[in-house]
């Protein structure tokens, strides 16, 4: 069903030939070839010569898509042995010596130079944050520059070894077969920037760093490593933490009699839809292994190991793949059920520290954790869950604890306080201090630059309601690449009232043969749970077409064929805008596009969002005459000092503050009232506005005959003789 000749079958939009067409562009219409963002060689791109590393990516590369039935495969008839009994296996992997994988790791590494190059070629930058905290910057200028030199010695940066094809994953960094078939299964071919530089790293520290670094080691033996990568939004931050979480498991069982569950590791991320998607995407990734995944339930504890028999119980994993579907409504929840019995345990901050909290907090040391993983981590770090993430950390109280953040925004006041943070923990654990490794992907803080942007001023209110109406229902002059959004797509609102206000405006703007209202939902905070399943479940399975929220669907989320973001009202921060915008074009996806209204009340707040386009549309190598963002308008925006963009992060644009507006004192709604979105949907005021239309004109015809009956009264006659 073609959805945008419905939608606009009403404003007779001419039917598109297919040449015109933009379907093969779109996010939704198929995967991507390539999921790198930076795939372009930089020394052919700028005209130099190329060296070795780039051959040896492009050969590999491209002997990975040859390879259609396993990728994985080595060249050694053992391991062609090896992999052939994998996919037969169900239960966890048969122990694989140190030494076959030190073998393995030792004929596939690169040189320096060959390392440089391609991290150089994918933008990627590892750096070494200080040990200790950076001294104090001091004003008088002689001393500054001798502190800054000083700060400048401290941050190094290194080339380890990347990840330059995923069967490299089983052959030199020795994960478990039964993980590496998985990702066959699920069609992973070329890892993404953030998994080449991020894997290596985190699999085998000693392999993907060699001599760059002496650090502190863990009991394991392997060198103690903590990560902060900032990478682009859809670039496979999840795979790139959650493999490493669950080899670590299957590395500590190999060697541990211990077979049991253990709660090995936690992953925090910040709303419960995101939490939800990471539970299945380990799922996916650990099928087989007989490592376990959990997502927190309210009421849930996290009992120690050694809690008795019998009481441990947790909810499914059928349970949970029910409520993702929506489908589990009617069935009573386990959530009072006492325990956790996982490896992985995912959680939004707050239900975790609630139950660290609780009244077995004394026994909630969590001393069986060796991974913590913070997604989306510079919000989680934020004032609003600082506490409790915070918590939940310094809850972690294993020597061998390893804190991974993520995320494609990432304040440097967060990561003094991530240094800060693991120096503390370090220091109050009697461990060495230790360099936490910073890992970036492209241009720090930026938005993708496979996505189209466009900033529309729409002046007012109803101006918004007017474009946005004109986006869902293209018509023929219109229903260009430029003018149309293709469904499904995101809208973006500030507060939880204006989305649903929203939602009840345009609730009977699709029409009926095309599935009308239950084309279009809204999805926010103040929904129930099962609500919320469930409407993000007929998002993912395209029964809804447009679907109306808050920032809560910001960050993380992963809707692969999202066509389009429409910001109805401007994002509260330019990271907020990077993340919001981000929820298209996922994976490296062509096609998608990002549409910004703004009004008279947000003039003074637009400027960073056209920073951000602006980068993004130099990162995507457009020239000044075919970019959106034009550089009058740049100029012309003001720039909002650093209170008023304080402000604005907390509390938005103040005409839409509480949502609908407030009324005058008079109450007639003039002024603030402006910012208005109203409750009903265009179809009912339609409607009232018809009835009132029509008693309005009954009424006057009614005086125009009384009038004339009176006229007739009152006129003269004559004698009627
Ligand atoms: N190597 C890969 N090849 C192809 N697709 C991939 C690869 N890695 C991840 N993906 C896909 O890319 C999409 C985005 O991945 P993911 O959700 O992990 O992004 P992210 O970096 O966490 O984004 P965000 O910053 O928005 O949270 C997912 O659909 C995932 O399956």
């Amino acid at each position: 069903m073609d959805i945008l000749k419905l939608l606009s079958r009403s404003t007779k939009q001419t039917a598109r030939t297919s040449k015109d067409a933009p379907s093969t562009k779109l996010p939704s219409a198929g995967t991507s070839a390539n999921p790198q963002l930076f795939h372009d060689a930089v020394p052919e791109a700028r005209g130099k010569k190329r060296k070795r590393g780039g051959d040896v990516e492009q050969t590999r590369a491209h002997d990975e898509e040859e390879e259609s039935i396993n990728f994985f495969e080595t060249s050694s008839a053992a391991s062609k042995a090896e992999k052939a009994s994998a996919p037969k296996k169900t239960a966890e992997e048969p122990a694989s010596t140190p030494e076959k994988v030190a073998t393995k790791a030792t004929t596939e590494l690169l040189d320096e130079a060959e390392c440089r190059q391609l991290l150089r070629s994918h933008r990627l930058k590892v750096t070494l944050l200080p040990s200790s905290k950076p001294d104090k910057v001091v004003k008088k200028s002689k001393k500054k520059k001798a502190v800054e030199t000083s700060k400048k010695e401290e941050y190094k940066q290194v080339y380890p070894q990347p990840l330059v094809a995923f069967n490299d994953l089983r052959s030199t960094y020795g994960i478990s077969g039964r993980m590496a078939e998985n990702l066959v299964q699920q069609g992973y071919k070329i890892p993404t920037e953030v998994q080449m530089g991020s894997l290596p790293l985190l699999l085998r520290p000693k392999t993907a760093l060699g001599d760059a670094i002496e650090e502190a080691e863990d009991s394991d033996g392997e060198v103690h490593v903590d990560l902060l990568a900032v990478a682009p939004t859809g670039s496979g931050k999840t795979l790139a933490f959650l493999i490493p979480v669950v080899d670590r498991i299957i590395q500590r069982r190999r060697t541990s009699q211990d077979k049991e569950h253990i709660l090995e590791a936690i992953v925090v991320a910040p709303t419960k839809e995101l939490a939800t998607q990471i539970v299945n995407e380990a799922r996916k990734l650990s099928l087989g292994t007989g490592v376990k995944v959990v997502g927190m339930r309210k009421g849930m504890q996290i009992t120690p190991r050694d809690s008795p028999e019998g009481e441990v119980d947790d909810i499914s994993e059928d349970e949970e793949e029910q409520e993702e579907d929506g489908s589990d409504a009617e069935k009573p929840k386990k959530s009072s059920q006492p325990a956790v019995k996982a490896d992985i345990l995912v959680s939004t901050p707050g239900l975790l520290f609630s139950a660290l909290s609780g009244k077995n907090s004394d026994q909630a040391t969590l001393l069986t954790i060796r991974t913590l993983v913070l997604d989306e981590a510079d919000v989680l770090l934020d004032p609003l869950f600082r506490d409790q993430t915070l918590g939940i950390w310094n809850s972690c109280m294993n020597p061998d604890l390893r804190v991974t953040l993520w995320s494609a925004t990432m304040g440097s006041n967060i990561e003094s306080l991530t240094s800060t943070t693991i120096q503390a923990r370090r220091s109050l654990l009697g461990l060495p201090s230790s360099h936490i490794i910073r890992l970036v992907v492209g241009l720090k803080d930026s938005a993708i630059p496979n996505i189209t942007h466009r900033l529309i001023y729409a002046a007012t209110e109803p101006g918004k309601l007017i474009a946005l109406r004109q986006l869902l229902h293209p018509t023929a002059k219109s229903a260009d690449e430029t003018q149309s959004l293709r469904p499904p797509f995101l809208v973006f609102t500030q507060t939880i009232p204006r989305a649903v206000a929203l939602h009840s405006e345009l609730l009977y703007d699709i029409p009926s043969e095309a599935g009308g209202s239950t084309r279009i939902a809204v999805l926010h905070a103040e929904l129930s749970d099962t609500a919320r399943s469930n409407i993000m479940a007929r998002f993912r399975n395209g029964d809804i077409w447009v679907l109306i929220t808050t920032d809560i669907l910001s960050r993380g989320v992963d809707f692969r064929g999202i066509n389009g973001v429409v910001n109805y009202d401007v994002p509260n921060s330019g990271a907020a805008y990077i993340h919001r915008v981000g929820r298209t074009g996922r994976a490296g996806r062509e096609g998608g596009v990002a549409v910004t209204f703004y009004t008279k009340e947000d003039i003074p707040y637009v400027k960073a969002v056209a920073n951000i386009i602006a980068a993004s549309e130099k990162a995507a190598g457009k020239k000044e005459s075919e970019a959106g963002m034009k550089r009058w308008l740049l100029d012309a925006l003001p720039t909002p000092s650093k209170q008023e963009k304080k402000k604005l992060k907390m509390h938005g644009v103040e005409a839409r503050r509480g949502g609908l507006g407030e009324k005058s004192k008079d109450g007639k709604g003039k002024g603030k009232f402006k910012a208005q979105i109203s409750t009903k949907s265009g179809y009912e005021r339609k409607l009232e506005n018809n009835r009132r239309g029509a008693i309005q004109g009954s009424k006057r015809r009614m005086e125009a005959e009384k009038e004339e009956h009176n006229g007739e009264d009152s006129e003269w006659g004559g004698i009627d003789e």
